[in-house]
């Protein structure tokens, strides 16, 4: 088999789809052509979120039809198409038009919780918990789907004659994708939908029930390095030819994505992505391990024979507090403007940002609490108010890294991606919260590199992970400098200013 070739990744996010051509070897991994086209974010009422599942699809091909444009290939010369994607958000469509019944719910609408509330209060939460590794929270897409089959006009009735199919991101692209041929997903995404069953890789009958979702409208799972299906090149770029076809060789959960993309293979690992959100990612190896401090415990990859978990923290506003800066408050026109201001501002600033716009996410899940600015003085202005900003999002870390250390994965250092790490300021005060060095990765574009190195390694192009994390080096060090004092001075403050949101 050959030892190169190129590889197409989609990555599918929550504000634009994008994509990457690699010309891809066992030790290289060169972007040769990129596309990325944001969409547009509906907000129909308060709490609620949606995106047109045709305008992420119209998206995602035209990243890809940019993507090869710009690296001078034809489409019939990739060796392999991989697909990582935001997750949980949640996609219901009718199996012969493949038209969607209604846009999709978005992983941050709310307006679930009641229905979450109500199976809390029947008590079910714990069971759910063992079986799914995940908490009865809106964020996931099992109350979602309850949701869609419970208020489109005729969708129960549909989904129960098998007309309907539902699907995370990366189904539905994968439909569209293999023109309604195949409706499959991977592991790690349907590890988020709170139907699956961790302990068998299955989806189960009781919490089918439990969500009141009739199996027919479920894909089939899959491992994440597989033959997912074949697409025609000349869906991918004009003047090829249709019964040319290119193997969907992988498909992954975006978070995952980064921790692949980021080489944690190994048992304690951990990667943290700082976009719109903060996930932090820590391998648990083949182990399943239950979390006493509230963070999920999810698929990180299935490649092999066994199936590898890790230990989940998702905070819902990293990147998005400093849009609420630029947006909201006007006080920077850009996110980078954040970083000289917050250079003159001491640790001990007395002013605390806490960032529970909608709710605090791990390790608190309190949809209830709301965001606050404590110890303002006469002198508080941009610079202090950015500094408080980007150190909120470092304390909410440590937040998660001392629920990980609770329950028992303990780390040793940080590796993080994302839009927010393009921050040195950003990257230092996260060393000085957490303890630990950070290192950031060599590549802003982790995720979609995690596709990217699953689709090879099903490809042939590399033999193993090994191979895959030699490529994976960091390109920045920041070790922490604040004193140990300082930093649980701080820390405390922390803890306290939170619980006065509660
Ligand atoms: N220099 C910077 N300093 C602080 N925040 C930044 C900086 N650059 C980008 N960001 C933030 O990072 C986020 C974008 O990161 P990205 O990884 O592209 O996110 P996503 O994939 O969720 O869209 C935005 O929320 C933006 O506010
Ligand atoms: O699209 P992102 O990068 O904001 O990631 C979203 C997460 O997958 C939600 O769980």
């Amino acid at each position: 088999m050959s030892k190169q070739g190129y590889l197409l990744a989609i990555d599918q996010g929550t504000t634009s789809s994008r994509a990457i051509v690699y010309r891809a070897s066992p030790k290289t991994m060169d972007v040769i052509g990129r596309g990325q086209h944001e969409f547009k974010q509906y907000f129909p009422s308060d709490g609620w979120v949606e995106h047109d599942p045709e305008q992420i699809w119209q998206t995602t091909l035209q990243a890809c039809q940019d993507a090869l444009e710009q690296a001078n290939i034809k489409a019939s010369e990739l060796s392999g198409i991989g697909i990582t994607n935001q997750r949980e958000t949640t996609v219901i469509w009718d199996r012969k038009t493949g038209r969607p019944i209604h846009r999709a719910i978005v992983w941050q609408d709310r307006r679930t919780s009641s229905l979450c509330k109500k199976l809390k209060a029947d008590g079910l939460e714990s069971e759910i918990q063992k079986k799914t590794g995940l908490l009865l929270d809106p964020y996931f897409s099992g109350t979602k789907v309850q949701w869609l089959l419970d208020h489109v006009k005729g969708a129960r009735a549909r989904a129960e004659a098998g007309e309907l199919a539902f699907g995370t991101i990366d189904t539905f692209l994968l439909w569209r994708l293999t023109e309604g041929e195949v409706h499959a997903t991977d592991i790690t995404n349907a590890s988020r939908t709170l139907l699956m069953n961790l302990n068998t890789g299955e989806w189960d009958d009781e919490l089918c029930k439990t969500f009141d979702v009739p199996q027919s409208v479920l894909p089939t799972i899959k491992k994440n390095a597989d033959h997912f299906g074949d697409v025609s090149a000349a869906l991918l770029q004009k003047g090829e030819t249709a019964s040319d076809k290119i193997p969907v060789f992988a498909m992954v959960g975006d978070q995952q994505g980064a921790l692949i993309g980021q080489g944690c293979f190994e048992v304690g690992q951990m990667k943290s992505t700082y976009g719109t959100g903060c996930f932090a990612l820590v391998n648990t190896g083949h182990d399943i391990v239950h979390s006493e401090h509230r963070l999920l415990t999810t698929v990180a990859y299935h490649i092999e024979s066994k199936p590898v978990y890790a230990l989940e923290g998702s905070i819902f506003m990293a990147g998005a507090i400093v849009q609420w800066l630029r947006d909201k408050l006007g006080i920077i026109q850009q996110a980078a403007e954040t970083e000289p201001l917050a250079e003159g501002v001491p640790w001990d600033q007395s002013e605390q940002l806490i960032p529970a716009f909608t709710g605090l996410g791990a390790p608190y899940w309190d949809p209830d609490a709301r965001a606050a600015l404590f110890g303002m003085t006469r002198d508080t202005g941009r610079a202090q108010i950015s500094a408080a900003a980007l150190r909120s999002v470092a304390l909410q870390t440590r937040d998660l890294l001392k629920a990980m250390a609770d329950d028992g994965q303990v780390v040793d250092e940080l590796r993080v991606d994302g839009g927010m790490t393009d921050n040195a300021w950003f990257m230092q005060a996260l060393a000085d919260m957490c303890g630990h060095p950070v290192l950031r990765a060599n590549t802003a574009e982790t995720t979609v590199r995690g596709a990217a190195f699953l689709a090879g390694l099903k490809a042939g192009i590399f033999d193993d992970l090994t191979q895959i994390q030699r490529l994976c080096t960091s390109k920045g060090k920041f070790i922490p400098e604040l004193e140990k004092d300082a930093r649980e001075q701080v820390y405390a403050r922390w803890l306290a200013a939170v619980e006065k949101v509660r």
